[in-house]
């Protein structure tokens, strides 16, 4: 436990929502190479309340994971967060945190589940001695106490037989009982917000709901926060409350997922949502986005979708678009609804409409974004 200090400070600027248990504010995430720097998370915002699921999607490339690792703080050398980044977990500033705050930090608030379990879990031990490993380092607890304590975690996560299975490896465990194993292993720290990269994306369809089935249920249980990672569009449709859509290391649209289900304003969004395979509408040809996702290297004066957008003209090329509440839809009020394209406001003449987002956009770096009490 550390002192905590940024409570207090946090409560004196212009002040989110208070139940946020998450507030990511214009992180950026930057990896120096010989011959460029890439803006691989380049300025992104979203916050998540106690007990949500904020589904994180976008294309290959987008910057989704990296986004992850920089809230875990496993951001690594020729790798770094810039400046101006804020990322407050629980009330307190993570960015600028020691390795060993941060430990405390991924041992006790924050845990995190990958794709792939067999790099989180070491092919020499036992499950049940990885897991209590974990429980030692964060809860102090050892011998039979902790063995008890690990079947119990492994009942939890749905692994039959846990008292004989927790003497196992990890290669006598199917593929869904590992992701299950890790689930465990990711409670022993007994967290607040879990994030799930991409968790069921190696699985097969069956195990995939089984496993989204297991992480609604023990949400429900701990009263987790999940950031879930994914580019599947329909998994999105499953698990969230809200959604964050990325783009080139942006987010684009943020929405509860009705609304953006229903009601999707960014070009991009429209074109992901297109590209669901679908019954309902009976198209049975998938539909996707021609083009690729740029790899951002230098900042924004343009919108980074545009070369790929349907909808694009002239200004698109020239001013980058930042994120405006849009007309939302459903009966939800508070949809809290932006999208960050030149298109919007909808209320706004095309020329009003570019000229607000040029203005916004203006003082580059000088965290402007914040000013406005509408940042995100
Ligand atoms: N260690 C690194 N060094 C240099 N570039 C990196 C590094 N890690 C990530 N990147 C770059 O950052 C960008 C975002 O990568 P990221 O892994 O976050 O994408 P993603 O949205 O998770 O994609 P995927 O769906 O494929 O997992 C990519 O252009 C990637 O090449
Ligand atoms: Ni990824």
């Amino acid at each position: 436990m550390v002192a905590d200090s940024s409570r207090s400070d946090a409560g004196t600027a212009a002040e989110p929502a208070d139940d946020r248990l998450l507030e990511v504010e214009n992180l950026q995430t930057v990896f120096h190479t010989e011959r460029e720097t890439i803006r691989a998370v380049d300025g992104i915002s979203f916050g998540i309340a106690e007990g949500e699921t904020l589904g994180l999607v976008g294309e290959s490339g987008s910057g989704k994971s990296v986004t992850a690792r920089s809230i875990m703080g496993l951001v690594d050398s020729p790798g770094e967060l810039l400046p101006d980044s804020s990322i407050r977990f629980d009330g307190r500033e993570l960015t600028g945190l020691s390795e060993t705050q941060y430990e405390s930090v991924r041992g006790g608030g924050v845990a995190m589940v990958f794709q792939d379990p067999l790099s989180t879990l070491n092919p020499v031990y036992t499950v049940g001695n990885q897991i209590e490993e974990a429980l030692s380092l964060h809860r102090g607890l050892s011998g039979l106490e902790a063995t008890e304590k690990a079947i119990e975690l492994l009942e939890d996560v749905g692994i039959p037989d846990a008292a004989r299975r927790v003497s196992e490896y990890p290669h006598e465990f199917s593929g869904g009982m590992r992701q299950r194993a890790v689930i465990a292993m990711a409670l022993a720290c007994d967290p607040d917000l879990l994030i799930c990269d991409e968790p069921t994306t190696a699985l097969d369809v069956t195990i995939q709901a089984q496993i989204l089935e297991l992480l609604a249920d023990l949400q429900e249980e701990h009263g987790l926060s999940i950031l879930f990672i994914t580019h599947d569009m329909g998994v999105i449709a499953e698990v969230c409350d809200r959604v964050a859509v990325m783009y080139a290391g942006e987010v684009v649209e943020q929405a509860p997922v009705v609304e953006l289900f229903e009601n999707p304003r960014h070009p991009y969004t429209r074109g992901l949502l297109r590209s669901i395979p679908s019954t309902q509408r009976g198209a049975d040809r998938l539909e996707t986005i021609e083009g690729e996702v740029p790899t951002p290297n230098a900042p924004a004066t343009d919108c980074r979708f545009a070369p790929r957008c349907p909808e694009a003209f002239d200004a698109c090329r020239e001013v980058h678009p930042e994120p405006v509440p849009v007309a939302t839809e459903t009966a939800d009020a508070d949809a809290d609804h932006t999208a960050a394209c030149l298109l919007y406001p909808e209320d706004e003449t095309r020329e009003q409409a570019v000229d607000r987002h040029a203005i916004e956009d203006a003082p580059p770096g000088a965290g402007a974004v914040d000013s406005g009490g509408e940042s995100r």
